[in-house]
């Protein structure tokens, strides 16, 4: 592709060298540049790409697009385009190279803390059931139709991004369903991408080894609502305490859904049981397979946004009601001694009291929970101290072990996690670095109509240390030993 069209959206400051070259493939590795390659140096959080600018010329790159005026010496075999943002001319140009796939499709992105994969991935199912062409790009897996690949991250880097909306595009698809981290839009990975709508669906404390403060965490999830364009909608959870402030400042037509109050969309609950949930949404009845309010609110989300594109209510609230649960969000498993598994991903603070709490509306009251939990290394240790609390205040018994402790010290996370407990409540609090043996010595404990609740890896088949990561499998695991058992 000519220069010229590739780099048509960006800010361009200064060109340095012929302008009027044909590009053969765009990177920001330089470790992946390639005779012919444009390369674009982005600043990261590690590292940053302008160091690298040497080695991609070494490797014969034809185009260099940077943001730090930086250069004494210009290679005349090398044509250099200084942008205003580097992040965000990397995704332009990202959508140019991909024929601008996000404007040939439907697309829909799902931000808030908890939620995204359940919302992004329910809305996949619902509109592949209704008979289109659909694709999802999710935390658990990337869809285009009906195959799927591995997924890197909840978000992908631009190029990845684009290249998954073009496969879309070429395969028919006619609707995206996408997670959008705070991570991404605050790294530019959605910039530019024409959106259809957004949703938001809740706010609560994560990441914050990242983002400044919830204040910063909130601006910047605000911040993919205020760029959607007036065709888009914007639907927003009107039950959390930043569900309006979300929308404020967008331009798009704005939507709530609600199961407390006055909204475009609106539950009641009536009965819960352990496998499902009697509720009501716009005044009609119906039976949906999912367990907990908060899935509730998810439900509702995928009802709004199904009748915001134009479905009908009727035919929506009938696949509804036959969709399933996601891979690892609240997945049971019946053991042969007559007690309750659960598989949940819950690594946040408010994940964990949300499936705590659905847990207790529809346990039998002589059940006791027993809750099996662990919280990453290298990431928020804020919310170490408050996922030990949550799970001892809301369970009977709790096994606090390891998650992906990367590079720390497991004993190191377990201790953060005691320190948020008092002098009874770490009694009640075993610690078992290896998680194969806290499931294990949950199972142990655990009597006939007793729930023992695995948070925190739901669908993720890895436990990351030191940088490797090894074969680990929560639900493989409690299979093993119901497998064993007497
Ligand atoms: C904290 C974070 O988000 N980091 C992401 C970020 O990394 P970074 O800014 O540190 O970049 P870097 O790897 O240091 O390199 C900077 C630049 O130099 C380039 N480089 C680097 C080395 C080299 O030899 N040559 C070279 O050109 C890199 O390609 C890059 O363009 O940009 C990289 C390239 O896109 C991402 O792979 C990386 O994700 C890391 C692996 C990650 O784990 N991210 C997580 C935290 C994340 O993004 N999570 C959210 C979900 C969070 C949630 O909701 O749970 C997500 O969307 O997945
Ligand atoms: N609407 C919700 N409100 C609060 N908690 C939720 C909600 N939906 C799901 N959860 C809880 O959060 C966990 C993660 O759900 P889900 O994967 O859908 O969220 P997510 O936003 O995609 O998270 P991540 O980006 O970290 O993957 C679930 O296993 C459940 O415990």
């Amino acid at each position: 592709m000519k220069l010229s069209q590739l780099t048509e959206r960006c800010k361009i400051v200064a060109i340095h060298g012929e302008e009027n070259v044909e590009v053969e493939s765009i990177t920001s590795d330089s470790r992946q540049v390639q005779k012919g390659s444009l390369f674009i140096a982005v600043e990261g959080i590690n590292t940053d790409g302008h160091d690298y600018i040497a080695k991609a010329i070494e490797q014969d790159v034809l185009v260099v697009v940077y943001d730090k005026p930086m250069f004494e010496e210009y290679f005349s075999r090398v044509t250099y385009v200084q942008v205003e943002n580097s992040a965000v001319a990397l995704a332009q140009i990202a959508s140019v190279w991909y024929g601008n796939p996000s404007e040939q499709l439907k697309l829909v992105g799902v931000t808030g803390t908890n939620g995204k994969t359940t919302v992004a991935t329910l809305l996949y199912r619902m509109f592949r059931t209704l008979g289109y062409g659909a694709g999802l790009l999710s935390t658990v897996t990337n869809c285009v139709n009906d195959d799927s690949y591995p997924t890197t991250h909840t978000t992908l880097d631009p190029i990845t991004l684009n290249s998954f909306l073009r496969k879309m595009v070429d395969a028919g698809c006619e609707y995206a369903f996408m997670e959008v981290s705070s991570h991404a839009i605050h790294q530019k990975r959605v910039y530019g991408l024409r959106f259809q709508g957004g949703i938001f669906t809740n706010l609560t404390q994560d990441h914050l080894d990242y983002h400044k403060n919830m204040l910063e965490y909130r601006n910047v999830k605000k911040a993919f609502f205020d760029a959607l364009p007036e065709t888009a909608f914007a639907l927003t959870n009107s039950d959390d305490k930043n569900g309006g402030v979300m929308l404020q400042n967008t331009k798009a037509k704005r939507y709530t859904y609600s199961v407390k109050g006055l909204a475009d969309f609106k539950a009641r609950i009536f009965e819960k049981h352990f496998d499902g949930t009697e509720i009501e949404i716009n005044g009609k009845q119906l039976i949906v397979q999912f367990v907990g309010v908060f899935n509730v609110y998810n439900l509702l989300a995928v009802y709004g946004v199904s009748v915001l594109l134009g479905e009908e209510p009727e035919e929506v609230l009938r696949i509804l009601s036959v969709l399933k649960p996601v891979a690892g969000r609240f997945q049971t498993l019946r053991s042969p001694g007559n007690f309750t598994a659960i598989v949940d991903y819950a690594h946040t603070p408010d994940a964990l009291t949300n499936v705590l709490n659905a847990i207790h509306e529809v346990l039998d009251q002589k059940g006791n929970i027993i809750t099996v939990v662990g919280c990453g290394g290298n990431r928020d240790r804020t919310k170490r101290p408050l996922m030990a609390r949550e799970a001892v205040e809301l369970s009977n018994r709790v096994i606090l072990t390891s998650d992906n402790p990367r590079f720390e010290e497991p004993q190191d996370i377990i201790d953060d996690m005691v320190a948020g407990l008092d002098d009874e409540q770490r009694r009640s609090a075993l610690s078992i670095v290896d998680r194969r043996e806290a499931i294990k010595t949950a199972c142990a404990l655990a009597k006939p109509g007793d729930i023992i609740l695995v948070a925190g890896k739901g669908h993720e088949d890895y436990q990351e240390i030191k940088g490797v990561k090894y074969h680990f499998d929560d639900k493989e695991e409690l299979e093993k030993i119901f497998h064993t058992s007497p």
